[in-house]
Parts: C-alpha cells; sequence; structure tokens
C-alpha cells in the first residue's frame, strides 16, 4: 500500500483526499490545514487523520474542538508521497519541507514549471515523472488541452493548435472572485499562459491560446481549432475522442446546452459533488474543414486534476505504468458517464 498525505484541503485537496480513499492500492495518511472550518471538521467526520499545518495556528482546532493528529512534519514524514494541494505560490514555500523529509512531492497548476523536475498529464507524459522527486500536475485548463492533443496528434499530426479559453470567474465556494457583470479578457495579453504551460507537456506543439473570463462558477469553455496534419473526418475525430477513457463526447439526444446542466448530469449520475473527472464535449461541435478540426469543449475546473493525481501519485512512486494506473483509477472512482 502507498501511504499519502494531502497537506492544502481545499477544492482540490479535499477531492484528491477521497480520490486516493477510493484506490486500493493506496492509503491516506492524513491530511494537512491551517485552520478549523467546515472542511476541517468534516475531515474528522470522514476519519481522516488532521494535522496543523501551521504550528502556531494548532490552539485554534482546540478552540474548535477539532481533534489534531499531530503537525504537518509528522504527516510528510510517515507518506510515502505527499500531495500539495495549498494555493499558489505555497507549494514553492513547501518544497524544502519535502526535501528535509526526504518524500516525494506532487504539486499543482498554480505552481511555476520551474520548481519541479516534470510536469505532469497521465495520458500524455507519465513515464517522465517515473522516481522523480518533484512534479506538478498541470492546471484544470491544461489538463483539458493535454487529454485533447495527445489522442489527435498520435492519430494525426498536429500542425497548429488555437483555443479560446472561456474561464469561470472563480470556484462556486469562492465568494470573493470576480468578474460579477462583466466579460474580461483575461490575460490581456496574447498568447494567455496556457499555451506555454501545454507546452511543458508537449515541448514541440505549436499552440495559441487567448483567455477570458466570465461571470460563472460551474465550468470552464474551450472554443477549439486544430490544424491536423493528416486526413480527418468529423466521424473519425468523434469516433477517436470517444474511444478515450477521459474524454466524455456529449451525445446530441442528451440535450444538454451547456455547464449547467452537465453538472445536473453529473449529479443524476450520482458523481460525488456533482465532479466531472472527464473532458465534456460537445459532439455535435465536432467539426472538419479542410484539415481545420473545429469543437466546443467544458471542464470542471474542480475535478479534472484528481485522476490525474492520483496517476501521479503512481508515477512517482513507480507502482505502475500508465495504462495500469489509468484504469486503475478509472475503475476506482467510477469513470464513465
Ligand atoms: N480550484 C481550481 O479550479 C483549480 C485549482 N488548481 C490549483 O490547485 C492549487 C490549490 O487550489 P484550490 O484547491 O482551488 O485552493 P483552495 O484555496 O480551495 O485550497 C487550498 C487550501 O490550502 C490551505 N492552505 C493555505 N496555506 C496553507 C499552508 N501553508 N499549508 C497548508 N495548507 C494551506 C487553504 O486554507 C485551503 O484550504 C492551486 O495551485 C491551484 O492553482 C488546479 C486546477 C483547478
Ligand atoms: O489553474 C486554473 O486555471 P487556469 O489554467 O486558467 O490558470 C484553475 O482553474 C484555477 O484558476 P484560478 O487561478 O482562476 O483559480
Amino acid at each position: 500500500m502507498l501511504s499519502v498525505g494531502v497537506n492544502g484541503y481545499g477544492t482540490i485537496g479535499k477531492r484528491v483526499a477521497d480520490a486516493v480513499v477510493a484506490q486500493p492500492d493506496m492509503e491516506l495518511v492524513g491530511v494537512a490545514k491551517t485552520r478549523p472550518n467546515y472542511e476541517a471538521g468534516r475531515a474528522v467526520k470522514n476519519g481522516y487523520p488532521l494535522y496543523a499545518a501551521i504550528e502556531e495556528r494548532a490552539e485554534k482546532f482546540d478552540a474548535a474542538d477539532i481533534d489534531l493528529a499531530g503537525l504537518v512534519e509528522e504527516l510528510v514524514e510517515e507518506a510515502d508521497v505527499m500531495v500539495d494541494a495549498t494555493p499558489s505560490g505555497i507549494g514553492a514555500e513547501n518544497k524544502s519541507l519535502y526535501e528535509e523529509h526526504d518524500t516525494p512531492a506532487l504539486y499543482q497548476g498554480g505552481e511555476d514549471a520551474d520548481l519541479v523536475d516534470t510536469s505532469f498529464n497521465a495520458r500524455a507524459n507519465f513515464a517522465d515523472a517515473a522516481g522523480a522527486d518533484h512534479v506538478r500536475v498541470v492546471s484544470c485548463n491544461t489538463t483539458g488541452l493535454s487529454r485533447l492533443v495527445a489522442p489527435l496528434e498520435e492519430e494525426y499530426g498536429i500542425e497548429k493548435v488555437r483555443a479560446t479559453l472561456v474561464r469561470r470567474g472563480g470556484d462556486p465556494a469562492q465568494t470573493d472572485r470576480g468578474p460579477i457583470n462583466d466579460i474580461l479578457p483575461n490575460p490581456r495579453t496574447i498568447p494567455s499562459h496556457h499555451g506555454p504551460d501545454v507546452q511543458t507537456i508537449f515541448p514541440d506543439l505549436a499552440i495559441d491560446t487567448l483567455g477570458l473570463k466570465v461571470p460563472a462558477t460551474l465550468m470552464h469553455t474551450h472554443s477549439i481549432n486544430v490544424s491536423l496534419n493528416g486526413d480527418a473526418t468529423a466521424d473519425e475525430v468523434r469516433e477517436l475522442l470517444e474511444s478515450q477513457s477521459r474524454t466524455f463526447v456529449i451525445p446530441e439526444h442528451l440535450d444538454i446546452d451547456g455547464a449547467g446542466k452537465l453538472k445536473e448530469f453529473a449529479l443524476d449520475a450520482g458523481r460525488p459533488r456533482g465532479d466531472l473527472w472527464e473532458n465534456c464535449i460537445w459532439g455535435e461541435s465536432i467539426s472538419v474543414e479542410g484539415d481545420d478540426l473545429y469543437l466546443f469543449q467544458a471542464i470542471h475546473q474542480e475535478s479534472d486534476v484528481v485522476p490525474e493525481n492520483v496517476d501521479a501519485i503512481r508515477a512517482v512512486a513507480e507502482t505502475a505504468d500508465a495504462d495500469e494506473s489509468i484504469e486503475t483509477t478509472n475503475d476506482a472512482l467510477g469513470m464513465g458517464l
């Protein structure tokens, strides 16, 4: 059994913790939090050993009657692999903590690529993380783009990707985010950071990305154009994407017109928290004009990186190859809609 600790128990951390618990070959040795909020209380109710991420704040947990198992240093010492899911920039501050205990660590997409030995997407470059000490699971948007690029590159070759990312302003619980009533080019500079980030996974890929932010919390939406090298029809591309385990081609008859119905669909399917771990690609949008492929996909920012973190744990621990790990993760989570 692989012993896994999670430092930073927010949107991503709590989902990764639950996903680790679901795996047949992993044990969650604990989670670390800075403060005794509703998520900390739930962790304890779930039976997850809770560690204080900041020693000076440990007494706040006592005051809130929330039992602590210890300090984060003890968690790092006990874990075979740590998953750092703290806010952007904090992961970099935590790197020395993991090094002191000689514990390999995964970081999230908010950290810089040069913090780590390799950036990671299970479908595209699992093997690059074998035995690495520091690995970054790329962001939700980069994960969504990488899952699309990998099969297209293998099947046809790609001349260029152009992607416009309509980004949710914040997650549902992020009450301090916006915009509330605006449509923001974000970043205003072009290309956005997403293209270079995809190149941390596909160094030779030609890709330009543009970003916007809108008053929505549910999901991101990507408008994609891929200029392919090989001949393709829309039906062939659709079949290819349907054959991938983490791209869900939304059948037309479901009559799903946006992120709201997608979330409802996930809740009806019994998905935890209404999570959609897969890229959700509108079937009727898949079109080919000459060498150009076009499509729309929705990306559930809170959850698409979760199976990727689980796979990255096995990659650094070298306990499975890509296919074995992806299959185990998918089966344990209940992937498939
Ligand atoms: N929310 C999203 O849509 C996605 C986020 N990411 C990335 O995942 C990382 C985490 O993001 P979220 O889960 O959204 O953030 P979050 O704010 O929901 O959760 C972070 C948690 O870490 C805690 N924390 C803060 N300082 C800490 C410290 N020093 N030690 C331990 N815990 C600490 C916070 O209290 C919070 O519970 C970031 O790098 C972000 O860019 C990646 C993909 C999607
Ligand atoms: O990494 C993300 O988005 P990004 O790839 O658009 O930077 C996550 O959705 C978090 O984005 P945020 O920085 O808007 O919280």
